[in-house]
């Protein structure tokens, strides 16, 4: 199975987001976090800045949206071209239909779950998206502790894509480090997320090999 590193600029150099795209060549997406304030308690940027990234970037953009209503607020990041836009299950008054729009403006729709939201009431709609992303930390916040307390919603998401024959993304984000990454290979997961466990260190291109390495020694063959 395949394994994708998504560093997140969150952990990268606000002011210098061009250079700091210039250090994760082998990477397989740039993850990019939107926060408003209002679902999170932090802000980062919006739109403009994405519409940026998005000329820039030579790697796909995955953008997750920590914002309030997305409903209203996601198609628009779609339509910068982005790659894959996530959306929070609990920001989303209607999350059908938000990928259903999603997917037409033509980038991959994909569904953000904290901690403490159950799986359960989105396996049935799997097939409506490309991507379920597992919270292993509150969302806010880069450099938090991975919580393996959730690994058995990506056990069930495991279980539920491959009785459906789907082709869905598992991804975790938070605290995802060396020592971390297995633990969710483990359990599912074949999408990870990683801020400061890449562009916190001196040597990024090292430090996604690491984590590739480790995520497939413990990803299942299947
Ligand atoms: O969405 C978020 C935080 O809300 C993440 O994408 C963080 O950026 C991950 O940072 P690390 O935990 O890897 O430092
Ligand atoms: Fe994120």
């Amino acid at each position: 199975m395949t394994v994708r590193i998504n560093p997140s600029i969150l952990a990268a150099d606000f002011v210098d987001f061009a250079n700091e795209l210039t250090r994760i060549p082998t990477a397989d997406l740039v993850h990019v976090d939107v926060m408003d304030n209002h679902f999170v308690p932090n802000l980062t940027f919006g739109l403009p800045m994405v519409e940026r990234l998005q000329q820039v970037s030579e790697l796909p953009l995955d953008v997750h949206l920590m914002l309030e209503d997305a409903d209203r607020w996601a198609p628009g990041y779609a339509e910068t071209g982005a790659y894959s836009v996530t959306f929070h299950a609990e920001a989303a008054a209607d999350p059908v239909a938000v990928a259903r729009r999603l997917r037409e403006i033509g980038a991959r729709a994909g569904i953000a779950l904290k901690p403490g939201t159950a799986v359960d009431p989105y396996l049935d709609l799997l097939p409506e998206f490309d991507q379920v992303l597992v919270m292993t930390v509150e969302p806010g916040f880069g450099g938090q502790s991975f919580m393996d307390s959730v690994m058995p919603k990506l056990e069930r998401l495991r279980a539920a894509r491959e009785a459906a024959g789907l082709d869905v993304w598992l991804q975790v984000d938070g605290g995802i480090s060396e020592k971390t990454i297995g633990i969710a290979a483990e359990a599912g997961a074949d999408t990870f997320v990683a801020g400061s466990s890449v562009f916190g260190t001196d040597d990024p291109v090292a430090a996604i090999a690491t984590l590739r390495a480790a995520a497939q020694a413990h990803t299942h063959a299947h």
